[in-house]
């Protein structure tokens, strides 16, 4: 018998600002640092504490995998207590739609005793992972089937590591995951890239910085090559950072509103690759600053155009496009044909649905370009898409009647993100 389905939640009437919003907000920690800090803290040589863990389901589904490998993780509160066991099991692994618990998980479960399984969401199965795994069994490991989920690691304990070389133009998150791990094998692992220009380039950054802190010798002095040297990862306590990608729709809606929107403790110095809003939302018209008291946006009176190359910061395509949809002048967004293969194809998806508003949207192979048109209400489909559902909600609170579909799929990376956002109206 098949089990009933839940009935479709309702589009979501997206709340239109009545004037210029004024909001102060403290927003929900990082999921890039959540997840490399769990993982970390599981492969290191003693117990840690993840302080201000994000609660979302990817960094849930991180903390799963990394209990069901064999370390003990406490969710109970905001910080997360890590006891690192032994790898010593047979275990599956559910990535849903995350990238970082996908291309991260894997070099690690290579260490364990067991076989790993792991599988995802219906759309996770499209997502790239294959080079990864390509580099894993260079390196010793033996994964099967394919290149693609879902596949399992078959652990024997130890992997024997060294020199791999690898195409990251597809996702900076493959060498992420390679260096995450690299300590931990017998001859760490010397990565090299070979193929277009690595996007995210601030992702690798952050895994690099966090690695020596952590104790690990790394090797990034060749912008292609990233070398991490055998040896233990001790365990750091963590203070997770508020998560500065999932700022955007907060600060595009003062940039929307002509409002003031202040997002509390936003650091002076950060690997974050969302700390390129500043420049961004600059270039649009906005005045910002940062003080002790966080980053303060505030709206002009009206929106500029923009040309600007998102490559090292992709994940803000879908806010900064909302942005170019409702701006005065033409904009371009360049660099980012690698979001094709985010949680959607986010170029084709953003295309659509902004287009369905009323935008004059140009997809191009590898970004996206907009004439200045006036928008309208609709249903604006979200593609279980977290930061979808944050463009159609910016696109929101300027037009009147905008309905997003699915707005819970936000839950991947901030809880409760409607109801946060409908608290700032
Ligand atoms: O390492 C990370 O935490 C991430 C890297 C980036 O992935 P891509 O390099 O695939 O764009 C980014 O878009 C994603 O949201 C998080
Ligand atoms: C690309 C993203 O996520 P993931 O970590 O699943 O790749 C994102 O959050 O924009």
């Amino acid at each position: 018998m098949t089990a009933p389905t839940a009935p479709a939640a309702p589009d979501w009437p997206a709340p239109r600002a009545s004037g210029p919003v004024r909001a102060v907000v403290s927003l929900p920690g990082s999921k890039s640092l959540t997840n490399r800090a769990l993982l970390l803290a599981a492969l290191a040589g003693g117990p840690s504490v993840v302080r201000r863990a994000l609660r979302s389901r990817d960094t849930l589904l991180m903390a799963a995998a990394l209990t069901a490998l064999g370390s003990a993780v406490d969710t109970a509160g905001e910080d997360w207590a890590v006891a690192p066991g032994p790898f010593d099991r047979d275990a599956d692994v559910d990535c849903g739609l995350a990238g970082t618990v996908m291309r991260f998980v894997p070099p690690a479960a290579a260490l364990s005793g067991g076989t790993v399984s792991f599988d995802g969401d219906p759309h996770m199965r499209t997502r790239p992972i294959g080079e990864v795994l390509a580099a894993l069994r260079s390196l010793g490991v033996d994964v099967s089937p394919g290149d693609s989920l879902p596949f399992r690691v078959h652990g024997t304990g130890s992997v024997r590591g060294g020199h791999v070389v690898i195409d990251a133009s597809a996702s900076s998150q493959f060498v992420s995951a390679l260096l995450l791990a690299g300590a931990r094998y017998d001859e760490g692992v010397d990565v090299r890239h070979d193929g277009k220009p690595v996007p995210s380039l601030p992702h690798i950054d952050m895994t690099v910085a966090m690695l020596r802190k952590h104790g690990v010798e790394v090797d990034d002095s060749d912008p292609h090559r990233w070398a991490v040297a055998p040896g233990p990862i001790r365990a750091v306590d963590h203070v997770i950072e508020p998560d500065l990608s999932n700022a955007a729709p907060f600060l595009a809606l003062a940039a929307v509103t002509g409002g003031t929107v202040n997002v509390r403790d936003w650091p002076g110095s950060t690997t974050q690759a969302g700390d390129a809003l500043r420049e961004i939302l600059t270039s649009f018209g906005c005045t910002v600053e940062r003080t002790d008291e966080g980053l303060t946006v505030q709206g002009p009176d009206r929106l500029s155009g923009i040309d600007v190359d998102l490559h090292d910061h992709g994940e803000l395509t879908p806010a900064v496009a909302a942005l170019c949809a409702l701006a005065d002048g033409p904009s371009h967004l360049r660099g980012v044909a690698h979001i094709r293969g985010h949680e959607t194809d986010r170029l084709a998806a953003l295309a659509r649905e902004l287009g369905g508003l009323g935008a004059d949207v140009t997809e191009h192979p590898d970004g996206l370009s907009f004439r200045p048109a006036p928008l309208h209400g609709g249903v604006f489909h979200t593609y279980a898409d977290h930061r979808m559902a944050h463009a159609g909600v910016v696109v929101g609170a300027a037009v009147e009647g905008v309905l997003v579909e699915d707005v819970a799929t936000t839950s991947k990376t901030f809880p409760d993100f409607a109801g946060f956002w409908s608290g700032l109206f």
